[in-house]
């Protein structure tokens, strides 16, 4: 059978594909940077005008006490099923930058005789550098080390691991039930960023017993630019879980208006300020598109439309004209990750040419294949577009 017939066949088969008329893609535009940026729910457009209107222009201030003060948690819960997490474990506010410098400080105060910090030496840059910093203020050594050698790292000296699921360059997905419990073994407290794997494959927090967890949820979960993050903290771990940003938002009374700050007994006091409404609700309306949705499905689907793309590009370009980085196991999130000495010149012309996907310094071209709204066929396009790019 031909890619064309392949593509058409894998399309007729999957589970997902009413999904897609859910979502407000511009026709003719092949969307493969669902990983940075996911795409709009029809149903978000919508809905905004509906709490501009409604809520913000109808009920003004009241809206606070109707559902807007609350909405933290109350997305949460909505995000919690997504990571195999029971309620009450899940708030959504701030960046994912902001929530882990949370984390990574509250899980210091977790070890107060502990030195060590340590870091995925791949991880995204801003959990390095928040990292950094958290050592800095709290008098702790970081420490960088590839996720393959963090048996040797790890000590009664570390406090806390801060890890990438899924490393947003190259894709590759770590275990994170063999890394969680090396990280236990050696006593600390691990912090998870699942921002390229929430929303990919079905998560379980809860019984792998991960201590704390963030993520974006503009990505795989399309809540929107800047739509604000989640934070989990393990249900046992609340009570002890100290993180230094106490703003009123994660007060236990916080219209009492009180002098002194006291924490809220729960996942809220993981908040601080005032919620952002309006992604919030934005990404609350996003998140309906997954009721009913397996993950399994979402997951058989990312694989193969991942293997179905670097089949394309084996298949159709001359050998040795990329590399793929990305694994071929299932070690890997929903992203092909190719390396070429002109990636970035190469990216510029596929999105000239409506096949949207990111480019990597220095020499890395990114697909990211969201399994809600991505079709083999938009694959297979995307694969014959790379191959004319690099013919011309
Ligand atoms: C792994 C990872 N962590 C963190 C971030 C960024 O977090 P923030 O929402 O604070 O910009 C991103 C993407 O920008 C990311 O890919
Ligand atoms: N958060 C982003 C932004 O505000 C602008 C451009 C890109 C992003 C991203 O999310 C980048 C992404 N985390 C990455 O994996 O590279």
């Amino acid at each position: 059978m031909d890619l064309t017939a392949r593509a058409a066949k894998l399309d007729a088969e999957d589970p997902l594909a009413h999904l897609r008329a859910e979502f407000d893609l511009p026709p003719g535009t092949v969307y493969l940077d669902g990983n940075s940026l996911g795409a709009p729910l029809r149903r978000v457009a919508d809905q905004m005008q509906r709490v501009v209107r409604e809520q913000w222009g109808g009920r003004l201030i009241r809206s606070w006490s109707e559902g807007w003060w609350e909405a933290p948690r109350r997305v949460g819960e909505r995000i919690a099923p997504l990571l195999g997490a029971a309620p009450g474990q899940v708030v959504v506010a701030d960046s994912t930058s902001v929530n882990l410098f949370k984390a990574l400080v509250a899980a210091v105060r977790l070890a107060p005789g502990r030195r060590e910090i340590v870091v995925d030496a791949a991880t995204f840059p801003t959990d390095g550098y928040i990292a950094t910093s958290v050592a800095e203020l709290t008098g702790r050594v970081l420490r960088t080390a590839d996720a393959d050698e963090l048996p040797a790292v790890l000590g009664d000296g570390t406090a806390v691991v801060l890890l990438n699921h899924v490393d947003y360059r190259t894709g590759r997905l770590h275990d994170m039930a063999a890394l969680t419990a090396r990280v236990h073994a050696a006593g600390a407290r691990v912090v998870w960023d699942l921002c390229h794997s929430v929303g990919v494959l079905p998560l379980a927090l809860d019984a792998l017993g991960v201590d704390l967890a963030v993520g974006c949820t503009y990505k795989f979960l399309n809540g929107g630019p800047g739509a604000p993050a989640f934070l989990y903290v393990r249900r046992d771990l609340q009570e002890a879980f100290d993180q230094p940003l106490s703003g009123w938002g994660g007060h236990r009374e916080p219209f009492a208006m009180a002098p002194d700050y006291v924490p809220a007994e729960g996942i809220e006091r993981g908040r601080c300020g005032t919620p952002d409404i309006l992604s919030l609700l934005a990404l609350e309306s996003a998140l309906e598109v997954w009721d009913g949705v397996a993950l399994a499905d979402v997951r058989a689907k990312g694989l193969s439309l991942t293997d179905f793309f670097v089949e394309c590009v084996t298949e159709l370009l001359p050998p040795g004209a990329v590399e793929v980085l990305t694994p071929r196991d299932e070690r890997r999130g929903h992203q092909v990750s190719l390396r070429h000495p002109d990636a970035e010149a190469v990216m510029t012309e596929l999105i000239a040419r409506e096949v949207i996907g990111d480019f990597r310094s220095p020499d890395v071209l990114r697909f990211g294949f969201a399994p809600l709204y991505v079709t083999h066929a938009d694959a297979l396009h995307a694969a014959r577009t790379l191959t004319d790019v690099l013919e011309a």
